[in-house]
């Protein structure tokens, strides 16, 4: 097992700055993953990481180790690919022994490896198949072994699952989940998806242009996002742009532009909130679940009167679209009570509780 350090690392092809100053302390043992959309630098640092490519600038550690330039085959990682990358003509057992044969292993040593690899994946009645004719999950599971099998000190995985079914992608999560924490392996897990990412991490990097925007748990990301980008990648969430009216003992006071006129909200100054050094545009976020919903005018702070433009009904959760003046506000309200009574046209009251707001800060589309 072995920490992984990031420190201060770039990479540029030509003039694409695929990764730009990123700094990661990823610990032992840890699950690891790196989130964001296409085309981020998820892949690029990855491979930074596995040795197949060597950074601009900065320096990858394992431990204390200096891994920067040591080649791949050096490493001692273990990698899965999205495409599996397996041998399709070889039988299970001789696609898992691979690294092993490499390593140049006794056929006892060996065998006894593979064997017990192939029934940590739960794979032992499959070892004489050949790959191809094995179904995606299957195939999957063989290419973990692959990766396990050479018992490396880091396991990279990139975007492992996107090749199957919802379903097995559900099974596949939790298999990786009870290999990883079996093996105790630090983890790296590259994917898009942002439910997968919360809901198998220790904690979550948020990538975009190249850039690291926040490294977090899944609860500090969610609930607790660092800026606009962040905030909208991950789940729903309301972004209204607001100016600092005033800041008063643990109420922030904001300006949201509503339409033709402008309201004002308080929010409360929570530690984590409004930095005052934040000196660019601001954005006010609530999550559609923190809203609540009220069917009578009722004292308070933060309260509006709105029209439901929309209700759409998912079972369990009913998703309402909300016109208070000029704005559209998102609300996600459990089926019970007053969400069941509902319709597009009723009259309604939108509370926006002062302790489920942050106030943060708009990035551009490029991170600066
Ligand atoms: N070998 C390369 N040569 C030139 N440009 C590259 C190369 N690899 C990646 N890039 C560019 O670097 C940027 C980051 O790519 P990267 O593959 O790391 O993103 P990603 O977040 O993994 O995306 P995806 O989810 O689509 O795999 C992109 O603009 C990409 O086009």
């Amino acid at each position: 097992m072995a920490s992984i350090n990031i420190d201060n690392v770039q990479k540029a092809f030509g003039k694409v700055m695929a990764v730009d100053h990123l700094n990661l302390d990823i610990k032992d043992g840890e699950f690891f993953t790196f989130l964001g959309p296409s085309g981020c630098g998820k892949t690029t640092t990855l491979r930074m990481i596995a040795g197949f490519y060597y950074p601009t600038k900065g320096v990858v550690r394992f431990g204390k180790k200096d891994m920067t330039r040591v080649p791949p085959e050096k490493r001692n990682t273990g990698m899965v690919f999205q495409n599996y990358a397996l041998f399709p003509h070889m039988t299970v057992f001789e696609n898992v022994a691979f690294g092993l044969r490499v390593r140049k292993l006794g056929s006892k040593e060996l065998k006894m490896r593979v064997e017990d690899v192939l029934q940590k994946v739960r794979l032992e009645q499959y070892a004489d198949r050949q790959v191809s004719q094995l179904s995606g999950g299957q195939q999957q599971r063989v290419a973990l072994a692959r990766a396990l099998v050479i018992e490396p000190e880091i396991l990279l995985l990139d975007e492992p699952l996107s090749n199957l079914d919802a379903k097995l992608r559900d099974e596949m999560r939790s298999e990786i989940l009870r290999l990883q924490k079996d093996y105790k392996i630090t983890t790296i897990y590259v994917t898009h998806d942002q439910s997968e990412a919360l809901s198998m991490s220790d904690r979550i990097a948020v990538f975009n242009f190249g850039v690291c925007h926040q490294v977090g748990t899944p609860s500090e990301i969610y609930n607790e996002p660092a800026n606009d980008f962040v905030a909208g990648f991950i789940g729903e969430i309301n972004l209204l742009p607001v100016k600092i009216e005033k800041i008063e003992r643990e109420y922030i006071y904001v300006i949201v532009q509503n339409g033709e006129s402008s309201s004002e909200l308080a929010v409360r100054n929570a530690p984590f909130n409004y930095k005052e050094e934040n000196k660019g545009d601001l954005a006010l976020s609530i999550r559609p679940e923190s809203i609540n919903i009220l069917d009578k005018e009722t004292e308070g702070k933060n309260i509006f009167k709105g029209t439901i433009e929309e209700v759409q009904f998912f079972g369990s959760l009913i998703n309402i679209l909300v016109r208070t003046g000029g704005l559209q506000l998102q609300v996600n309200a459990l089926n019970s009570g007053l969400s069941r009574n509902l319709e597009a046209g009723s009259e309604v009251w939108v509370e926006l509780p002062d302790e489920q707001m942050r106030i943060i800060p708009v990035v551009n589309g490029d991170g600066s």
